[in-house]
């Protein structure tokens, strides 16, 4: 079919556009390549794609502006014509700059010596308005303003996927950062948060301090809930990269299927379900820290990637051969034996050289048991402030059961097990009964040199450990004075012998 030849520049503009929009896959460039084809096509003077985020017009590409006056070109929802066209959903157009008090001409002064208009387009997207399209456009005698409205509205019509995924990058990028700054916060107001004194502790500390100024990879072993995280951050907290994204990615927490676009990027269509151009997390963490949690849970085909990226800190979006940089300082955990996983042949051995560096390994909560009080009070205080509550000690017989318990979740664990006795808590002390059944076992069996059970004790070993608790905290309060005890109790002095027997409780402990 022929086109009349009256509508062929427009054509020929509206044709390039189509062509960039099936190239160019990088949002940001393609919005500044239609601008380019506006300018050589249409003589434009000047154009701006600004974007709505949040409440604010910001400009997002243009041509014909300095970095300055790109940086002063915000408007809010109704200010300025490109406001109005925003708040609206309308075009609008001012035939002479020059006559025009209306115009805010935030970004600068542009003083034109001839007639030039300005067209501002609304973009849509969803049916909701995602930002402005606007151009100068010089005005002879064969202008026609409103043809070349239209145009505008076209073009704004086909890059609305576009700029509308601009918005949506952007918005995943800060939520990055927030999650980067919030993490970063915890840590600086509570530099003491690492708790723990013991003679391992005090080594890793010890390796803390010496790794952390370095940008040297880290490889932080030990097992689930040693505290490996808390390492990590404290490297992070110790480096001059302090202020800089420190981002984390646990890759046994996702699909392995996903691992890899999550930790590189990747492009629309790389994959079902990939709808939009999404940044990886290497290179959210530009400039900053990358943590990579559970690390011997990649497949062998991520390793290869991650093996280049420490290599050279290249690596490529998924669905793309674009090579792309970022300057991280990569830090990685594992409770994986990974000499055993590499003579299973699921792990790369050069990988596991490249990450064992310098490696830091966690001790089992079981062999620092003189911290374990010490973790016991601070997870008390931590929780006393999470639920309002006024828990202000252990019963001698919950200090002994948490001694001597083999804690296999190990600090977590710990923590998991304090949470609960300051919940059912009821008067200022956690009490053996307030503390998990998994734990009861422990002083029966006497899981230090005895066999440990992860099994939920039987009714008779709690009500052991309940009565075991009573009688000792009666005797407390009647400071050894056992018939005196016993009187509290509402039983003779020869049944508490009996029971202190068979319970095991011994005066002074
Ligand atoms: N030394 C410590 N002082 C205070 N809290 C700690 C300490 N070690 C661990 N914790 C707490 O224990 C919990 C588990 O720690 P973290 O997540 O760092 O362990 P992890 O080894 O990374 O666990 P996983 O292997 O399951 O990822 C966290 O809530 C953390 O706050």
């Amino acid at each position: 079919m022929s086109m009349p030849s009256s509508i062929g520049p427009e054509i020929s503009v509206i044709q390039k556009i189509s062509v960039a929009i099936i190239h160019e896959r990088d949002v940001e460039k393609l919005l500044e390549n239609v601008l380019g084809i506006l300018e050589s096509e249409l003589g434009m003077l000047r154009g701006t794609f600004a974007l709505l985020f949040g409440d604010t017009l910001k400009i997002e590409a243009s041509r014909g502006l300095d970095e300055t006056e790109k940086q002063r070109g915000f408007y809010r929802m109704g200010e300025g014509i490109t406001g109005h066209v925003a708040e609206r959903g309308l075009s609008h157009v001012i035939p002479d700059l020059r006559k025009d008090s209306r115009f805010l001409n935030r970004t600068g002064s542009r003083h034109y010596e001839t007639q030039v208009a300005f067209i501002c387009v609304p973009l849509i997207h969803d049916g909701q308005v995602i930002g402005t399209l606007s151009i100068d456009r010089p005005v002879d005698g064969s202008t026609d303003l409103d043809r070349d409205v239209a145009l505008l509205e076209i073009i704004a019509n086909i890059t609305g996927d576009a700029a509308n995924e601009c918005i949506e990058l952007h918005g995943e990028r800060e939520a990055m950062l927030e999650e980067n700054r919030k993490l970063r916060d915890m840590l600086s107001n509570n530099p003491g948060e690492l708790v723990g004194n013991c003679r391992e502790m005090r080594q890793v500390y010890e390796q803390v301090r010496q790794v952390a100024p370095s940008d040297a990879t880290v490889l932080i072993r030990g097992g689930s809930g040693t505290g490996k995280e808390m390492i990590a951050r404290a490297i992070v907290n110790l480096s001059a990269r302090k202020d800089k994204p420190f981002i984390t990615l646990n890759c046994a927490a996702l699909p392995e299927n996903l691992v890899e676009s999550e930790l590189f990027g990747h492009e629309k269509g790389a994959f079902t379900g990939a709808l939009n151009r999404r940044i990886g997390r290497a290179e959210a963490a530009n400039g900053g820290t990358l943590f990579l949690d559970e690390v011997g849970d990649l497949t062998m085909q991520t390793q290869v990637k991650l093996l280049r990226f420490l290599q050279e800190r290249t690596f490529s979006r998924v669905g793309s051969n674009e090579e792309l940089h970022s300057d991280v300082r990569f830090l990685a955990a594992t409770s994986r034996n990974l000499e055993e996983l590499i003579a299973q042949g699921k792990f790369r051995e050069d990988l596991f050289y490249r990450l064992n560096i310098f490696p830091i390994t966690m001790p089992d909560l079981a062999k620092r048991k003189s911290d374990i009080i010490l973790l016991a009070e601070h997870f008390i205080e931590k929780m006393n402030l999470r639920y309002n509550k006024k828990v202000g000690r252990l019963s001698t017989t919950a200090i002994n059961l948490l001694m001597s318990y083999h804690w296999p979740g190990n600090v977590r664990e710990l923590e998991n097990c304090i949470e609960r006795g300051v919940l059912t808590a009821t008067d200022d002390c956690i009490h053996s009964y307030n503390l998990p059944p998994s734990l009861q076992t422990s002083l029966s069996v006497g899981s230090v040199g005895g066999t440990p059970s992860d099994k939920i004790a039987p009714l008779e070993v709690m009500m052991d450990n309940y009565e075991r608790e009573i009688i000792t905290e009666a005797i407390k309060r009647n400071d050894g004075n056992i018939s005196a005890a016993g009187r509290d109790l509402g039983v003779s002095p020869r049944m508490m012998n009996y029971r202190m027997n068979k319970l095991g409780i011994k005066l002074g402990r």
